[in-house]
């Protein structure tokens, strides 16, 4: 297929070097994508912002060459009515290591399956990582919403996720149920008949390298706790597994002794001599615990379905998923993203807060090593929420508070770097 990608004039590619390190050139390409629904909205006014807190970090040294890839609505209108994640896009994002995107719109029920799983899935992004921490004056449902500070490790490839799963009615779906209820001896499949069936892969090989992502945050980052968030209680060989194999991580890998016979267990940290702790809860009772005790979680380890559900009730704790940022991420290649969907009901109405994008950005500047332009776009999204220079989402949550567009509340965060 000729391809659709107009490349930059200008700029290089990042490549690895021997270690697998990022070497960043001082132009690099970064190819994005949009986005469908509001993706239109907030992908312009994220890259607006990015390109002037590097501007003014670096003034006129370092400069991203923006690419744009397609996948979603624009895809099919790019590449033809079929061609959701054209192969092109999969290719320029393992090529250029290092992307960005906007939400894609995944329909409920029938059909396409999610693009943004597999994009994640088709790369091996394995970590999903996302950092829930709170801006001083973000409305918060939350007394003390400052007490919520806690980075997310979401198992990005397996679990319920996969998409193995078989349609009530079809003769796949009656195969399978056939199958446990003949060959593997399963009595309890309630009903039977027009009964759809998911599978839930869950490996030791997928939960150790999410674990050691983690636990690596932890000793780089000078964290506190890594707690394994599971529901293991109910499903012993998948939930369940993921927390052994946690643990056997933690002390096989990282020297992790128990604390008082176990299962949790610390280590020192090698760069800090801090001690780390390793538990465990099980997921209804984190989802209570993180509402009344917050300040006693810090990094989380968790499976696909649990790590989605988590990300958006704690992004809702600090203000809501108008500012939750996200990275998935693998051996070499990342794509930085925003938690929330596509909201279609306000598309193109230059409404919705872009700070999610944007604090991906911010992800990915770090990500790349320039701190100094990352640290403008906090220094930016703080100055705006002091300001009370808000849109809609914190407006009408805020006393006092200026409404702005979307695109006016890039160029105050901008304004306040
Ligand atoms: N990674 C991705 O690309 C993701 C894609 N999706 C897809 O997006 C589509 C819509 O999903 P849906 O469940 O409605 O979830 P969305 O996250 O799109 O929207 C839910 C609500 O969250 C609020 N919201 C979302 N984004 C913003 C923003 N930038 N600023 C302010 N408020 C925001 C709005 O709340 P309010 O109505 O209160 O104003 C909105 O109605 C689905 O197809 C889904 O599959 C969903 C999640 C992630
Ligand atoms: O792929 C989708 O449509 C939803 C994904 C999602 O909710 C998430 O990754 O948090
Ligand atoms: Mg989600």
């Amino acid at each position: 297929m000729t391809s659709k990608v107009v490349k930059p004039e200008q700029g290089e590619q990042i490549q690895l070097d021997a270690n697998g390190a990022l070497v960043v050139p001082n132009n690099p390409v970064i190819p994005y994508i949009e986005g469908d629904g509001i993706g239109v909205d907030v992908s312009p006014v994220m890259i607006d912002v990015v390109n002037a807190a590097v501007e003014k970090a670096y003034g006129g040294d370092k400069k991203i060459e923006w690419m744009e890839v397609y996948a979603g609505e624009k895809s099919t209108q790019v590449y033809g009515s079929e061609v959701w994640l054209p192969q092109e896009t999969l290719d320029l994002v393992k090529e250029y290591k290092v992307a960005i995107k906007g939400p894609l719109t995944t329909p409920v029920g029938g059909g396409i399956r999610s693009l943004n799983v597999a994009l994640r899935q088709e790369l091996d992004l394995y970590v999903c990582l996302r950092p829930v921490r709170y801006y001083a004056g973000t409305p918060s449902p939350l007394k003390q919403p400052e007490l919520t500070d806690m980075v997310i490790f979401r198992e990005n490839s397996e679990d319920i996720y996969a998409g193995i799963e078989y349609q009530a009615g079809t003769p796949e779906a009656t195969k399978v149920i056939n199958f446990l209820k003949d060959e593997m001896g399963a009595t309890k499949i309630r009903f039977d008949t027009d009964c759809g069936i998911g599978i839930k892969p869950t490996s030791k090989a997928g939960t150790t390298r999410l674990v050691k992502a983690a636990l690596q945050y932890c000793i780089d980052n000078d964290r506190d706790s890594m707690t394994l968030v599971h529901k293991g209680n109910i499903m012993k060989f998948t939930e369940g597994a993921f927390k052994d194999w946690g643990y056997q991580v933690a002390r096989e890998e990282f020297g992790a002794e128990l604390i008082d016979g176990g299962p949790w267990c610390s280590f020192k940290n090698p760069n800090t001599g801090k001690e780390i702790i390793v538990k465990d809860v099980i997921a209804d009772a984190f989802l209570q615990q993180i509402l009344l005790r917050p300040a006693e979680y810090d990094v989380i380890a968790t499976m696909n379905l649990n790590g989605d559900y988590v990300s958006d009730a704690l992004a809702a704790q600090v203000g809501g998923i108008g500012i939750a940022p996200g990275a998935n991420l693998g051996d070499g290649v990342a794509i930085f993203e925003a938690t929330h969907g596509t909201a279609p009901k306000y598309a193109g109405q230059d409404k919705v807060n872009p700070g999610s994008v944007i604090l991906s950005a911010e992800m990915m500047l770090r990500h790349l090593g320039w701190v100094e332009a990352a640290d403008l776009i906090v220094k930016g999204m703080e100055g705006a929420i002091k300001a009370k220079t808000v849109t809609y989402d914190f407006e009408r949550l805020m006393d006092d508070a200026t409404l702005l567009s979307c695109s006016d509340f890039g160029k105050a965060l901008v304004k306040n770097m």
